[in-house]
């Protein structure tokens, strides 16, 4: 017998005048699940979260919580707290009064309320600070005292709005982290919407991709990064070199195909039921290619060409190289091994590059599916 999701929403929608902003959206968040909705702005996130919270009436489906139809149920009366991206601590009140404004608007007595944001101060590290001023803090710290004051009401899913949107980039990569480790230990849904790949990838369980109202995919972190359904997907989660070509063949999954400068490539199909002279979208990820100071090397490879460098961006461990490919201009980028070989590569260096054709995914061009 399969448990009962905590948020449930059955081909929700949304519209504005004629305008849709979410389309007949349907998915389940199972109990202590971390769920992001990750899509760039204007893709209908914000609006899907404030039905969820209730703050906007869904124009057709049903959304459930624990099972329960959220329709008709105003916001404060749903099992659903919220975290906003500036986190909206009251600067006038000292840190206990923040995280305790949710349990005495409920008319909980003040030494339980004293007790239960003692105990959820310490369990979000912060034990002790109850009488402190929230200026008193560091941004990291404050994050942490609005997850407390949402969790101290014991919400079935905490809504997070980019609550990392407006902090600087050392801290953000920090409570990337620090959030799922909160999100674990509070073993709580949190379904957080973010345009950041780079966030949703580190923290989720699950992530859904969302764009123009609707979810291309729902999957985790790898099966979107390995396996994207779309060509929306293959571009939007993490780096990829991406080309415009045409089918020369297609037979069982392997694809031969040329470019507009007269290319050929080899990949695998994302689908089936591409033929000769269908126009495709082709994406290959930055660590996915081989270099090599001799052509000869990469030619078993299937895909190869040679490409003056560009640019080398620096970054230790993680450097990237720019290319311009000798035969169709593009400009391709790929990380840059820090071994010997490679370390004196300069700008204006011809070297020899090539990739797998199960390393290259190819999807027709301009299509889109939603879920
Ligand atoms: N109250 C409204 N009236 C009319 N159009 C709206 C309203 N709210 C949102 N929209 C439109 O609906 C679409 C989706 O907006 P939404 O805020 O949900 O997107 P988003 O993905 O959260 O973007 P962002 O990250 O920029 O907030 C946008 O085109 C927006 O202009």
């Amino acid at each position: 017998m399969s448990e009962t999701p905590d948020l449930e929403c059955r081909a929700i929608s949304k519209n504005f005048d004629d305008f849709k902003a979410v389309k007949d959206v349907s998915f389940s968040v199972p109990q202590g699940t971390f769920f992001s909705i990750l899509g760039p702005s204007g893709c209908g996130k914000t609006t899907l979260l404030r039905m969820i919270a209730g703050f906007q009436k869904p124009s057709g489906g049903d959304l459930l919580i624990k099972g329960k139809s959220m329709l008709d149920v105003p916001p404060n009366k749903r099992p659903v707290s919220m975290v906003f991206q500036h986190l909206a601590l009251f600067p006038m009140m000292n840190i206990g009064a923040n995280v305790g404004f949710g349990l005495r608007q409920r008319g909980v007595n003040k030494t339980d309320v004293k007790q239960q944001v003692e105990r959820v101060l310490e369990r979000v590290g912060l034990g002790g600070v109850a009488e402190r001023p929230v200026s008193s803090l560091s941004g990291g710290q404050k994050q942490r005292v609005a997850i407390a004051r949402c969790m101290v009401l014991e919400p079935d899913v905490l809504l997070l709005d980019e609550p990392l949107g407006a902090l600087d980039l050392k801290l953000r990569e920090h409570m990337k982290i620090e959030l799922k480790q909160l999100q674990s230990e509070f073993n709580t849904t949190f379904v957080y919407i973010t345009h950041d790949q780079s966030e949703a990838l580190v923290m989720s369980d699950q992530i859904a991709v969302m764009n123009h109202g609707v979810f291309e995919q729902l999957g985790t972190a790898k099966e979107l990064y390995y396996e994207p359904a779309t060509s929306f997907v293959a571009g939007f989660v993490g780096e990829a070199n991406r080309f415009a070509a045409t089918v020369e063949s297609a037979d069982s999954g392997a694809v031969q195909m040329v470019t507009a400068e007269g290319k050929a490539l080899r990949g695998v199909e994302a689908g089936r039921g591409l033929s000769h002279g269908d126009k495709v979208d082709v994406f290959v990820r930055p660590e996915a290619i081989r270099l090599s100071r001799s052509a000869a090397d990469l030619a078993q490879l299937g895909n190869t060409s040679e490409g003056k460098v560009e640019n080398i961006l620096f970054n230790g461990a993680n450097s990237q190289l720019i290319l311009r490919d000798l035969t169709t201009g593009a400009e391709m980028s790929m990380a840059l091994p820090q071994t010997g070989e490679f370390r004196d590569l300069a700008q204006g260096d011809v070297i020899a590059f090539g990739w797998e054709p199960q390393q290259t995914r190819v999807y027709r061009a301009g299509g889109a599916h939603g879920l």
